[in-house]
């Protein structure tokens, strides 16, 4: 992966067709916590716009990536999906805590376990040297099971304030969910709420030229409310 930071050389007069090609810059966002909490399908549902019929457990590290666009600058946003066992995770784990830009941690709404398991996943970024100063969210999956929740959002929002990290409450399978009144948050506008904090931040140095991959939106143009989305952070442009 080219650094941001290495030169180009070129000779001649620089036109708007012999520039060399703007670089794209990647932001890098692992998401955690138990195993079968919905970090596939969260990072599914937002790469691939849409549920996945089956998931397995995943073993060590899948990653997913969808370029976005932000005021103009087109931004990839590579979401890595860590595996919720142990024992699928021991030997990735150095490598994905490295060069991270912002930290997802997910709970299951209907699993108190999960909830309960938060703090050692707080804790493990902590061992890998992810401090306060890296973006982290929390954010509740599972919305759509209404009569299966053992997590109040109250409890939750009072976690989430603790530890100075924005809430939001979702569901990967139905972001549009009318069973709990309409109040979850879009997957959408979550991941892109974490992508317009992370533009909003000095120039990151993970970069590349820009490749053809992914699908592109356009924030001012469609589907990215942010609504309840933005509640700590704010979040401009089309947010
Ligand atoms: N009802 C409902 N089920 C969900 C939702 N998200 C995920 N699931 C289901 O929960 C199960 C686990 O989902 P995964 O996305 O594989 O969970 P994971 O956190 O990636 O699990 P590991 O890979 O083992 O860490 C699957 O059966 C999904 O279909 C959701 O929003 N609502």
């Amino acid at each position: 992966m080219a650094e941001s930071g290495s030169s180009v050389e070129f000779s001649g007069t620089l036109t708007s067709s012999n520039l060399p090609p703007a670089r794209t810059r990647i932001f890098k966002i692992i998401v955690i916590g138990d195993s079968g909490v919905g970090k596939t399908c969260l990072t599914y549902r937002f790469c691939a716009g849409r549920f996945p019929e089956k998931t397995e457990a995943t073993i060590g590290v899948d990653f997913r990536e969808r370029l976005v666009e932000i005021d103009g600058e087109k931004i990839k946003i590579q979401l890595w999906d860590t595996a919720g066992q142990e024992r699928f995770r021991k030997s990735m784990v150095q490598h994905y805590y490295r060069n991270v830009h912002a930290v997802v941690f997910v709970y299951d709404v209907t699993n108190a376990a999960s909830f309960r398991s938060l703090p050692a996943w707080i804790e493990e970024c902590k061992q890998h040297a992810l401090g306060t100063e890296v973006p982290r969210i929390l954010v509740g999956n599972k919305c759509d099971l209404q009569d299966s929740v053992q997590v109040g959002t109250d409890v939750a929002q009072q976690f989430a304030d603790t530890h100075s990290m924005p809430l939001f409450e979702t569901s990967a399978k139905n972001p549009n969910s009318q069973e709990d009144g309409g109040n979850s948050d879009h997957v959408e506008a979550i991941f892109m709420t974490v992508a317009h904090k992370l533009k909003s931040q000095k120039p990151l140095v993970l970069s590349q030229p820009p490749v053809g991959s992914g699908g592109t939106v356009n924030l001012s143009k469609g589907g990215t409310d942010g609504g309840e989305g933005s509640r700590s952070w704010g979040c401009s442009g089309g947010c």
